[in-house]
């Protein structure tokens, strides 16, 4: 049995270009990855099946669509194996639609499992590929610390960074689909009248001072630099997340910004201290499900040491 252990992610910058002719967006993508994560066990098994526990288990599709199964699938394929056999069994921390990259965090970590239960030792870079086929946010997770990721966000380069950033990810009633949050950003863009497509706006960058607040490990700075292109069509389809940013910024937080896609709401805290007491404050706010204090950067999927047996 091999149990794989993998990071969600928030987006410290989110940049986000013109609609491209292939339905993708062009980002600047800043990928930042948190130790709240799913673990994802691989044991033999017939067929390729799937089982989920956790809170939010009743959320997560068990049929071929899931990513870890697709993940197992597209890895057979890759090696030839027409039979391939595993059990795979989630256990999910990662909120589900959450802007958190959940289901990537779990194609990611199927790779790694699969790959050590079959014995098949695939080159790194090999992984890479199979989970950019997967979707924009695969390999990242695959990679994890702290990443600018371009194109649609599969072209990743690892970003320096020094020490640890104390956060705090307040969880939404329900999620909102990632197509539809880059929609409602286009149609935001054509009412403004800027135009949505890639002649229209510009192709984004990392900035500057975000790079050196990493580098330097100033949490002040970093949370001066946060941005989220996605952030006001997240706002517009769900204007509750106003009030969630608002709360968390009340109690302490030095930088705040809707995960992604959303609705999931990121904290920047001062320290560990101040992410559990901001934790604290959120959950008894009333203006989200629930909220937990963690901190990164952390490693990519990576197997879990003394879980493993053969
Ligand atoms: C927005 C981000 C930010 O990291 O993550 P989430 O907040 O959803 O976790 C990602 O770009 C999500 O990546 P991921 O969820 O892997 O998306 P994919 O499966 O590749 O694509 C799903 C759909 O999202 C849209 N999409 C995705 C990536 C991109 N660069 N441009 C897009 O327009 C497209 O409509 C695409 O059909
Ligand atoms: N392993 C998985 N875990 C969660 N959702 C999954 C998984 N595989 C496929 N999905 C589907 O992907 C959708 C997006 O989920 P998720 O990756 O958690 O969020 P986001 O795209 O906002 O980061 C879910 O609503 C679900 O239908």
């Amino acid at each position: 049995m091999i149990k794989v252990r993998v990071p969600a992610k928030v987006n410290v910058q989110l940049g986000v270009g013109g609609l491209r002719a292939d339905g993708f967006h062009d980002l600047a993508n800043v990928f930042f990855a948190v130790a709240l994560g799913d673990e994802v066990t691989a044991a033999p098994g017939e067929g390729v099946t799937l089982t989920c526990s956790g809170p939010d288990a009743a959320q997560v599709p068990l049929d071929d669509t899931n990513l870890a199964a697709r993940a197992a699938r597209l890895l057979a394929a890759h090696h030839g194996l027409a039979d391939p056999g595993v059990h795979l069994h989630i256990a999910k921390a990662i909120p589900v639609a959450g802007g958190m990259a959940g289901g990537s965090a779990d194609g990611a970590a199927a790779l790694v499992a699969c790959d050590a239960l079959w014995g098949l030792d695939t080159p790194f870079e090999n992984l890479l590929d199979l989970a950019a086929e997967l979707g924009s946010d695969v390999p990242f997770a695959l990679l994890g610390g702290v990443a600018l990721g371009r194109g649609r966000g599969e072209i990743l380069e690892a970003l320096p960074v020094t020490g640890t950033f104390h956060w705090v990810f307040a969880v939404a009633d329900g999620g909102l689909s990632t197509p539809a949050v880059f929609r409602e950003c286009d149609r935001l863009r054509e009412e403004a009248g800027t135009g949505s497509g890639d002649t229209d706006v510009p192709t984004p960058d990392a900035a500057p001072a975000l790079l050196a607040a990493l580098a330097t490990g100033d949490p002040a700075a970093l949370a001066a630099a946060l941005t989220n292109d996605l952030q006001s069509a997240a706002l517009s389809l769900r204007p509750s997340l106003a009030a969630t940013l608002a709360a968390g910024t009340e109690a302490g937080a030095i930088g705040a910004l809707v995960s992604g896609s959303g609705p999931t709401c990121a904290f920047l805290a001062k320290d560990a201290e101040a992410a559990e007491a901001l934790a604290t404050a959120l959950a008894a706010s009333g203006t989200c499900r629930t909220a937990h204090a963690t901190y990164g950067p952390v490693p990519g999927a990576a197997i879990h040491p003394r879980a493993t047996e053969s």
